[in-house]
């Protein structure tokens, strides 16, 4: 096998068991997520739909336009997060979908991630947030200890087009903290770039910039290593014009990663395993 088709297949067994651990005729409203590793568990929610295992009202939400035609070609219900449902209305949480699965470009070992490689991260973020439970899908590459050190090519981040030079250089401007400007201090800072690099995505086979199922552009954010990823996505956040960061801090209860031998590992964030 190529490798290329060794890292799909990993990509598959990931998904398919993720799947199957999380998904059965309980599961009343699922999250899709978006990406190439998703496609798979999209094959295998068809399959058990075809086996009569999922609720007969099942409702998926979707996080961008490819993944709303995942859930439509494998003949599920799909439905907009705010069009949910209130199943009930007295439960203290706000969270409306029972589970969701996403794939991921990098997680580390608190499963903090980072996402948005297929810029649709927004809307994975919503979706995320209105889970009870986030379940990331992926090959063992995007397996990782520390963000940032296995997808160098930056954090992904959704602005609007009317001030993206602007917010450009005020992310070029990142300090790791106020204090830590020198690389001696870098270890104890939230990265490790003195001078983060902004890249606003461009197309492919179109001329210009990526521009979003929400119509915004996206700017990839290289800070280095990420040692702090919530002080890295609130102060990211709290430039004017950031519509969302493609670092998802503390969401995640599993992980699926999927290795090149068939294997698979199952992981929990560092802190809560026993
Ligand atoms: O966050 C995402 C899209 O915004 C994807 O989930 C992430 O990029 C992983 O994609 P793939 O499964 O193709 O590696």
């Amino acid at each position: 096998m190529s490798s290329a088709n060794i890292v799909e297949q990993a990509k598959r067994t990931a998904a398919f068991a993720a799947v199957d651990k999380h998904v059965d005729s309980s599961v009343r409203v699922l999250g899709i997520g978006s990406g190439s590793t998703v496609v798979y568990a999209a094959e295998r929610l068809l399959e058990l739909k075809n086996e009569g295992k999922l609720h007969p009202d099942l409702l998926c939400v979707p996080t961008s336009f490819q993944s709303k035609q995942l859930i439509v070609d494998a003949g599920l219900r799909a439905v907009d997060l705010d069009d949910l449902p209130v199943l009930d209305a007295a439960s203290a949480s706000f969270a409306s979908i029972d589970v969701t699965i996403d794939g991921a470009d990098e997680v580390d070992s608190e499963l903090n991630a980072i996402k948005g490689g297929g810029g649709a991260h927004l809307r994975e973020k919503l979706v995320a947030n209105a889970s009870r439970k986030l379940v990331l899908i992926a090959d063992s590459r995007k397996d990782s200890e520390t963000l940032g050190t296995k997808w160098e090519k930056g954090i992904p981040v959704e602005v609007s087009p009317l001030a993206w030079r602007t917010i450009k250089r005020q992310l070029e401007r990142l300090v790791p903290q106020s204090r830590a400007q020198s690389a001696a201090l870098a270890s104890s800072a939230a990265f490790s770039f003195a001078n983060p690099k902004a890249e606003l995505r461009q197309a492919v086979r179109k001329a210009g910039p990526v521009v979003t199922d929400n119509g915004n552009f996206i700017l990839d954010v290289a800070v280095g290593s990420i040692y702090d990823p919530l002080s890295v996505e609130q102060l990211i956040k709290m430039i004017p014009g950031v519509i969302e960061v493609g670092i998802f801090s503390g969401m995640a209860k599993e992980a699926w990663f999927g290795n090149e031998d068939g294997s698979i590992v199952c992981r929990v964030p560092k802190s809560e395993a026993k």
